[in-house]
């Protein structure tokens, strides 16, 4: 069979890549075959596009660049297009993955992956020549259409397929990572938290402060979610489990919908809640598309008129409740909520700044000593925001020294 890519006309591609020069941040490039799903992950995940809509997405031509720059998250994503072979001599491929922190493949697992995994293999053992501190990740994606025993099957045939390409090619030190995702659950945010993180360079630290918060509240799980993409940054390291992280994910949208109803009439300095604030930032108007993630604008309604009735009985019972506080000794308010679950656990979210919430699952007697949580909370958002401060002037000291660095080379070239 033949696996080479077709030809194209490449001047578009070219332009593209000639106006990355100059952006220094770490990169994360999402490849794979044309219609394999790349540019619909972009979307959702970091453009809150509805997964159906990417029904009506069109074919990439060039290099579509995002910059991600929120909290701990800082890079830049690159979505290439399907048909374009980035190794051929055409193309600077020092240029393109020099500074590549992660390379995402993804692999159409509805459809005969032969070719696919062909394309892995070439693509990884080259961009390997270039660089040997990327991060390679394979996405067995669209998994959605498939039974819980044909996922697992197919990630065993991947992986041993690509083992024994690699074992041949006597390349078996290259590392790979698997993930099974699809856009219409949360696998795909579960892969991205789990590759994000390994391009935090925090990561320990907070991964700690995690670990000492819950040792010390009696918290079973914490997560730090980064708002707007539902990725979570860090979480303690007690084991993961699916149920938990969909818990404390879908909270998100159940907080960002109701504050998207009746965040207006909460007053706080500029009359919005900062969550809605920040997508607002990003262009994605909050109402339309949260409401068009979950569909659930009408329940959750329901909910926080229920939930009014009993706001005067007993606040620390509503199910869900919304509190707006301001911080200790500062002067920003702080969104907080409270979901107690049919078996008596409580979710517990606490906003950290305007970008970060922590989510904590613990069971409602631990929940009874909520003033030594709230205590504890404090503590851990004035570390988290030590840590960021910290990382951001060493992020700004890194520009600026790459700035003169690039300045000298083009005066020396100009010369
Ligand atoms: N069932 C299912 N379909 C998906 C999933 N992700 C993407 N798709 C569909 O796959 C098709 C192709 O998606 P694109 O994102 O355009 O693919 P692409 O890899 O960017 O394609 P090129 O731009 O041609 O390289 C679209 O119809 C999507 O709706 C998924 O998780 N499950």
């Amino acid at each position: 069979m033949n696996y080479d890519y077709p030809h194209i006309n490449d001047s578009e591609i070219t332009d593209t890549l000639e106006d990355s020069a100059g952006s220094d941040k770490p990169r994360i490039l999402l490849m794979g075959l044309q219609r394999s799903g790349k540019s619909s992950i972009q979307r959702v995940v970091f453009g809150k596009m509805p997964p159906n809509d990417t029904l009506y997405l069109e074919s990439t031509t060039k290099i579509q660049k995002e910059d991600i720059t929120r909290s701990f998250i800082d890079f830049q994503i690159w979505d290439f297009p399907g048909q374009v072979n980035f190794f051929d001599m055409a193309y600077d491929s020092q240029e393109i993955f020099g500074a590549v922190g992660a390379l995402i493949f993804v692999i159409d697992a509805q459809d005969d992956y032969s070719e696919a995994l062909h394309r892995l293999f070439f693509t990884v053992t080259s961009a390997y020549r270039v660089n040997q501190n990327i991060s390679f990740e394979v996405l067995i994606h669209k998994v959605d259409g498939l039974s819980d025993d044909y996922k697992i099957d197919t990630q065993r045939d991947v992986q041993q397929r690509m083992g024994d390409m690699l074992a041949d090619a006597q390349m078996e030190h290259i590392h790979l990572s698997y993930y099974l995702t699809s856009i219409y659950d949360h696998s795909i945010y579960e892969a991205f938290s789990k590759i994000i993180q390994k391009l935090i360079r925090e990561l320990p630290t907070l991964e700690n402060l995690l670990n000492v918060l819950c040792q010390n509240s009696g918290i079973d799980k914490a997560y730090l979610f980064d708002t707007l993409t539902k990725i979570y940054i860090a979480t303690d390291s007690s084991p993961v489990d699916m149920q938990s992280y969909e818990l404390c994910s879908d909270m998100i949208d159940v907080i960002i919908d109701i504050e998207c109803i009746y965040g207006a009439q909460v007053s706080s300095p500029n009359g919005r809640l900062s969550i809605s604030d920040e997508e607002d930032e990003y262009g994605n108007g909050g109402d339309e598309n949260h409401h068009g993630m979950n569909g659930n604008g009408r329940s959750l309604q329901d909910q926080y008129d229920q939930e009014d009735d009993v706001n005067d009985d007993n606040e620390s019972q509503q199910q869900p409740s919304l509190r707006r506080t301001d911080g200790v000794g500062q002067n920003e308010s702080e969104a907080s909520s409270l979901i107690k679950l049919d078996n008596g656990d409580v979710l517990y979210m606490r906003e950290v700044n305007r970008l970060l919430v922590l989510i904590c699952l613990l069971r409602h007697d631990n929940f009874e000593k909520h003033g030594l949580i709230d205590y504890n909370f404090q503590c851990f958002k004035e570390a988290v925001t030590e840590v960021f401060e910290f990382s951001q002037k060493r992020n700004n000291q890194q520009q600026q020294q790459q700035q003169m660095v690039h300045l000298s080379q083009q005066q020396s070239t100009n010369e």
